[in-house]
């Protein structure tokens, strides 16, 4: 859980030289990265700049002379700074750096680059390499710090998939201005099942533990209750359970569609790359959000024992919570989205809704009212009608201070928190969309009927959380809220007899978990107990600092 030195070997280097080394360059190095001859990891951000890509300093300016690549490191701010094993594990990196040739900037572009003497691993002159130190978490994980001196590579190491330098300099330009940002594309694409992960964890010892934990009484007179039948516990916990589907599910589709993505940009088609920037952009951002809060919920429905690390949902909180910086800060990815859904709107506005993607073109169809009494997808157009209404509120505030003379980045500055708030409605129909669509496609019937009763759950739980944005323009009436109140409570109670199966389905062992509270045998307090004993502090039963600390101040006569 605390991460591994070689993670990012696996999830970017690799990924990265899949996606943008040409099938020669790979003949050499993606077999020895595979079998681990070489390990690598993505150098991209610096210590002056992460999500504004295009204001990266290292420097690749190609000697034409030598048929080489210098990297250098102009200054302070342009270290690389937090890549995942690059401080200690790895002795090469895919490093992205400007590009410049014949003094025209490239921009961003990838390189491969030795960073250590593959024998005896000590960092090779011209390049400074080290640890960046302690983290929130990931603390297993060496995350970096990089910098070159005036640091010569072959021409033949810049990833020359999509774009190449010739020997004589010329560029060819690749055939989307966005291509090298691939890896980054994927990991987004993996992210909600890797969230959803996290999360189904979190829930996992959550759930398992208040099976155990009782305290107090519901109806008085019988013995105290288990905490998991309280109501306010059901709440904190079973609404996450389903998302906790709802994103693997969601995560499911955008890996197969990176899938065919990486197909199709290879054929010369780059038609999906905006909309799955766009669709992952979103996802990323919502998904990692809502996991960080479902975790904390969980540690907190553990009452004292969940703040002791003994739960071990501090650590599964402090990883997940990474997810809503790297890969993109979620308020800059989800303002990425935004300008997809602005420009939605535009083509809508010119008339031309007949262009807009499957995704979006619910921006163009308005809905008068629903019968949620009806089902499902009653609150589908429920949840498109807030998210069209947020998304045109947003944007026609945008459209109208730039008609009014403001600069675009000022008009969008100014609009960007009502942009958010549009993307992540937008992203929470998507989310809602697929898991109805992926319980539809369930064949057991009786798995189906437990998954349907979280999918009612899940879009009550979501429904009622929007509430504002459906009462602003009297889409829904307050009878209308107070039902759905109703269904919340009644799939609270219809799925608490199902709560320990719906998370002993995800099956992690004990040894996955660590946690104490969340053992699949129960047995807690007897290895709370047995936990604190092994604590350090208990090695002894007198500490060295009474002799040190606490006798000199007790026997003090001041
Ligand atoms: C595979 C398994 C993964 C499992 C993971 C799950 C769980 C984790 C478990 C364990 C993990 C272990 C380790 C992982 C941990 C950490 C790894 C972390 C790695 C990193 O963080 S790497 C660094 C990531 N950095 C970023 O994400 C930077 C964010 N910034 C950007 O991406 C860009 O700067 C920007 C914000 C997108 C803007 O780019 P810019 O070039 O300035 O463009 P704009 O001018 O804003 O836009 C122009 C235009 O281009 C479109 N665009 C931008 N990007 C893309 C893209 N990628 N594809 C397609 N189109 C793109 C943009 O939309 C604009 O289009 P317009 O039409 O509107 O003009
Ligand atoms: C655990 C972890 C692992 C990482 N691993 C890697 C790795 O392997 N390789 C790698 O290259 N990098 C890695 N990173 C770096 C990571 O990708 C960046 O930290 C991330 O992209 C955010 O960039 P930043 O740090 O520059 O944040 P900043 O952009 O400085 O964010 C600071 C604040 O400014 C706001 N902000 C910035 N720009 C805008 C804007 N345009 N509009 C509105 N608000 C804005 C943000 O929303 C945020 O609130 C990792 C980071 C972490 C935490």
């Amino acid at each position: 859980m605390e991460g591994h030195p070689l993670a990012l070997h696996d999830v970017m280097f690799i990924p990265a030289l899949v996606a943008q080394a040409s099938d020669e360059q790979n003949k050499k190095w993606l077999r020895r990265a595979q079998r681990r001859e070489i390990v690598g990891c993505y150098a991209q951000t610096e210590l002056g700049h992460g999500s504004n890509l295009r204001k990266l300093e290292t420097t690749a300016t190609y000697d034409v002379s030598t048929q080489e690549f210098v990297l250098h490191t102009p200054q302070i701010t342009s270290l690389k700074w937090w890549p995942g094993g690059l401080g200690k594990s790895s002795n090469y990196a895919v490093v992205v750096a400007n590009m410049i040739v014949k003094e025209k900037h490239l921009g961003p572009h990838s390189f491969l680059v030795q960073l250590r003497d593959e024998i005896t691993h000590q960092s090779l002159k011209g390049i400074t390499v080290g640890d960046i130190g302690p983290k929130l978490s990931f603390n297993a994980i060496d995350n970096g710090f990089l910098g070159f001196d005036n640091y010569r590579i072959p021409r033949t190491n810049l990833l020359m998939r999509h774009s190449r330098v010739e020997p004589d300099g010329t560029y060819v330009k690749p055939p989307h201005a966005k291509i090298n940002y691939s890896a980054m594309v994927r990991v987004r694409s993996h992210m909600a099942t890797g969230q959803g992960n996290f999360l189904a964890q979190a829930l996992t010892i959550a759930v398992r533990y208040s099976t155990v934990r009782r305290q107090g009484f519901i109806e008085s007179g019988e013995q105290e209750v288990k905490v998991l039948d309280y109501q306010t516990q059901q709440h904190r916990l079973f609404p996450s359970i389903a998302k906790a589907y709802a994103f693997t599910f969601a995560g499911y589709e955008t890996i197969r569609l990176y899938e065919q993505l990486l197909k199709e940009v290879d054929t010369g088609n780059v038609s999906l790359m905006a909309d799955l920037h766009a669709l992952t952009s979103g996802l990323k951002s919502v998904v990692t959000h809502q996991t960080a809060q479902g975790i904390e919920q969980a540690r907190m429905a553990c009452g004292g024992h969940g703040y002791s690390q003994a739960s071990y949902i501090s650590e599964i909180f402090g990883v997940a919570v990474g997810g809503c910086t790297y890969e993109g800060e979620n308020m800059v990815m989800l303002l990425q989205l935004a300008r997809y859904l602005v420009k939605s709107v535009e083509q809508i506005k010119a008339g031309e809704s007949g262009k807009l993607g499957p995704l979006v073109a619910y921006l163009a169809v308005k809905v008068d009212g629903v019968d949620l009494e009806k089902g499902v997808e009653e609150y589908m157009k429920a949840f498109q009608h807030v998210s069209r209404l947020q998304t045109w509120k947003a944007s026609e505030k945008f459209l109208k201070l730039l008609k009014s003379g403001e600069k675009r980045e000022v008009a969008w500055n100014k609009s960007s928190v009502e942009l958010t708030r549009a993307s992540r409605l937008h992203t929470r129909l998507y989310i809602a969309e697929t898991f109805k669509r992926s319980v539809q496609e369930v064949a057991d019937p009786r798995l189906k009927e437990v998954l349907t009763d979280l999918l009612h759950l899940h879009v009550n739980y979501e429904l009622l959380d929007m509430a504002t944005y459906a009462l602003e323009d009297g889409f829904l009436s307050s009878s209308q809220l107070d039902y759905v109140r109703d269904q919340l409570y009644f799939y609270l109670a219809k799925i608490r007899p199902n709560a320990v199966s719906l998370v002993d389905s995800w099956e992690f062992s004990d040894m996955q978990l660590r946690s104490v509270l969340g053992r699949r045998d129960g047995n807690v307090y007897e290895n709370l107990v047995a936990w604190a004993k092994a604590s350090p502090l208990n090695k002894t039963d007198v500490l060295p600092s009474v002799e040190k600390y606490l006798k000199p101040m007790m026997n003090s006569k001041l």
